[in-house]
């Protein structure tokens, strides 16, 4: 039995972590695996300097050099996984004052693409938490700066009065309005009835004034906030605008309608924009948040969300305080990491959205190291992270914004809330340590994977929490090209990093140690996969087509080598997968949607990035989307067919790569007999890119539909095949 370590608060056991018991065998995997790399590149060193065909055995010399690093990274990642467990139903029997303030930070930055109602719910879930209301202080960071997401939340405030004495008087697990009265499993009291006709009307009202793009008049309710809505004028641009911080609701003054709950504080932020400031996207609006949040409330723990990200259970801030208040830990503790997990996936999960090994496989992998990385929401962070590493606390530029400071003064107080205009300013962090050497850390459009990452170099360690039931729960982009521009954005910020001088594989491995470090490592060289993905995926196939042979053949034990080590490290991944809850059907779609990100997220981003680094273009950061008012894609998603009824050059050299896979399939099935066992390793590299490719072929010539590829696409797609086979004769032959 795996060794279970027990960490008791005042005598209680608040949490438990278990080694898994994968780790002994992995190690032992790991080893074998190690002495197959270390054959083959000394396979590959001796052709080359042997054989003549340098150019071909260099390219496959590049390709596996970089799956060896990337196998070594996840390998890091399999030395310790551990399986933690808490008790919050422990702390609870703690007196009520031990509760420390919590923050919650909430980011919004589109009402189009982020629906107002969307962010509403998900204020209300977190405003219902089973926690002393008076405790918690909800901000909600609007950087579209919009009427219409400030309209939404003065309605989530008025309907709060009335949601949380019901869930909590009836304990209702989905306090999310929206999932709760969408759900079909319970029987409406009568009460329940009478909120969900509320609900429907406040839900109107909102998508109203989304659609009619302005608020008008007889919309605004409370005679309180009418003066708000003045200050955007005709002047207002979503880039160019003052601070508008309007508190929504108050925990000092407000109570429920029945007078027997506190509310808890809900607060909007529009902080300055202006055109001639950097405003660096999601970590500069939370660090807007985190001072605002210094002036007004300063609670100790911060909890940052995404707007899609709504709390699924009521219990998970006892769950983060199990680890957050253990004396033994607390000291070096920074944040205590939710998994990110879906709603509405598909069966089998066609875009492998669910990130399984970003979220869940390397998570417990790290989580025996230092801890897991940062993924942007459902985080529980000790504010005192974000002012310098444990040892020795960074001041920051005023006292109020000191970590360590109580907030005692009321939050309307004008002196109050005039502070929190001026740390909202675009100009405040001019010659700060601000996104530097505090708070969230600027450079990378993955700010969450950089701050993070940062973090852990600073000394500070982490803590994975998965329950059961999900504490989280967001939304996934549900059509391939917005899977693969997001993930394109995650590649250049993650180039951002790797490519600098705090790569982790210099900077990192010296500051985490070599595990942790190289781990890390696997995210930072993500848009590397490219290279070997592109080499394999059409050298082999050319060789294929003009007969010449560039792996060993069957008789040969090299060949056996090539074998184990696809078999191993394939199997090892599947192992992965399943181990940590996944289907094989959900694991056969993420290798494959990992191919298709070589060809298009990773391959892009590095283009993209190479033009930002040259000062040849600039990329900003592409929202997602959450909405989808496309009935027939939707059920295209739901049916789990490829959607790529979009002619984006982005699945241009995918399409190609298809098209040469099938061709030197079909000849190469035809060579067999005319080579017998000389290119069975190409001739099966090509079978199983082209098994992968289905969907693509039949996208291109069986499909009506407006998923189907597009003419074009395929066209150019059979232009450029035809070319680069034609190019190929002179490499090759
Ligand atoms: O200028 C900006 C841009 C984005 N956001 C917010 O950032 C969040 C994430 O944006 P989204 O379009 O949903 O990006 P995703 O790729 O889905 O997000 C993942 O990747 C991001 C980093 O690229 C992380 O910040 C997220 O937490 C992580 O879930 C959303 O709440 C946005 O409102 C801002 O507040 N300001
Ligand atoms: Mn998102």
């Amino acid at each position: 039995m795996a060794p279970l370590k027990n960490n008791s608060v005042g005598g209680t056991t608040l949490h438990t972590c278990q080694t898994c018991r994968r780790t002994i065998p992995y190690r032992i995997y790991a080893v074998i695996h190690i002495f197959g790399i270390v054959a083959l590149m000394y396979h590959h060193v001796h052709s080359l300097l042997t054989a003549d065909k340098t150019l071909i055995t260099s390219l496959l010399l590049l390709s596996d050099v970089v799956l060896a690093f990337m196998w070594a990274t996840s390998a890091a990642l399999r030395c310790n996984p551990v399986h933690r467990s808490e008790y919050p139903e422990r702390y609870v029997a703690k007196p009520v004052e031990d509760f420390p303030k919590l923050d919650v930070f909430i980011c919004t930055a589109d009402p189009y693409k982020e629906p107002p109602i969307m962010v509403a719910n998900t204020a209300l879930s977190v405003m219902a938490y089973d926690y002393p209301s008076d405790k918690i202080s909800v901000y909600v960071s609007d950087d579209g700066g919009s009427s219409l997401t400030f309209f939404a939340l003065m309605e989530a405030a008025k309907f709060s009065k009335h949601w949380l004495p019901f869930c909590k008087r009836n304990n209702i697990q989905d306090r999310s309005p929206e999932v709760y009265f969408s759900s079909k499993s319970h029987s409406w009291s009568d009460e329940a009835q009478n909120l969900k006709v509320m609900y429907e009307d406040m839900k109107c009202r909102v998508e109203h004034v989304v659609e009619s793009g302005k608020v008008e008049a007889e919309f605004i309710t409370c005679d309180e906030y009418r003066g708000v809505f003045d200050l955007w004028t005709h002047k207002f641009t979503r880039h160019d605008h003052a601070t508008i911080i309007q508190v929504l609701q108050n925990s000092e003054t407000d109570m429920d309608e029945t007078k027997d709950y506190t509310m808890p504080n809900l607060i909007y932020v529009s902080r300055e924009k202006s055109k001639v400031s950097p405003h660096h996207f999601k970590a500069g609006a939370l660090n807007t948040l985190l001072r605002v949040s210094a002036v007004l409330t300063n609670s100790p723990v911060i909890l940052t969300l995404d707007c899609d990200m709504y709390s699924n259970d009521p219990t998970t801030p006892i769950r983060a305080l199990c680890y957050l208040t253990d004396t033994q830990i607390k000291s070096t503790l920074g944040f205590v990491q939710f998994p990110q997990k879906f709603q509405g996936i598909s069966k089998n999960d066609i875009y492998a959205c669910e990130y399984k090994r970003l979220f869940d496989i390397n998570m417990v992998g790290f989580d025996g190291l230092m801890g897991p990385n940062h993924v942007g929401t459902g985080c529980f962070f000790n504010r005192r992270v974000f002012y310098g590493p444990p040892s020795s606390l960074i001041f920051s530029d005023i006292d109020e914004l000191s970590p360590n400071q109580t907030a005692h003064k009321s939050i309307n107080a004008k002196d109050v809330l005039e502070l929190a205009h001026n740390v909202a300013g675009c100009v405040y962090e001019h010659n700060t340590n601000w996104g530097s050497k505090i708070g969230f850390r600027y450079g990378s459009l993955v700010e969450d994977y950089y701050t993070g990452y940062k973090l852990h170099c600073e000394g500070w360690r982490s803590v994975f929490c998965s329950p059961k039931r999900a504490a989280f729960c967001g939304d996934v982009p549900k059509s391939l090209i917005d899977v693969v521009s997001q993930q394109k954005r995650w590649a250049i910020g993650l180039l951002e990093v790797s490519l600098s001088k705090y790569s982790p594989i210099t900077y990192g491995v010296k500051s985490m140690g070599l595990l942790t470090g190289v781990g890390y490592c696997q995210y930072a060289f993500w848009a590397f996969w490219s290279i070997p993905l592109i080499i394999y995926g059409l050298l082999p196939q050319l060789a294929l087509l003009y007969g010449v042979s560039i792996f060993p053949k069957a008789s040969d034990s090299w060949f056996w080598l090539y074998i184990v080590l696809f078999m191993g490290a394939y199997t090892q991944d599947l192992l992965d997968f399943v181990l940590e809850g996944g289907t094989s059907g959900g694991w056969w779609n993420d290798q494959r949607m990992w191919m298709i990100r070589g060809f298009t997220s990773f391959f892009f981003g590095f283009i993209e990035f190479t033009l930002k680094t040259l000062n040849l273009s600039t990329h900003g950061f592409n929202l997602t989307s959450k909405t989808n008012d496309d009935a027939e894609q939707s059920k295209r998603y739901e049916q789990e067919i490829f959607d790529f009824g979009n002619s984006s050059s982005m699945f241009l050299p995918m399409t190609i790569a298809a098209v040469v896979n099938l061709i030197a399939f079909v000849w190469g099935l035809y060579g067999l007999f005319a080579w017998g066992e000389r290119l069975v390793l190409e001739l099966m590299l090509a079978s199983f890119a082209v098994v992968n490719c289905l969907p693509i072929y039949e996208a291109m010539v069986l499909r009506k539909d407006d998923g189907k590829l597009p003419k074009n696409i395929c066209f150019l797609a059979g232009i450029f095949a035809f070319a680069f086979i034609v190019a190929g004769y002179f490499a090759l032959k």
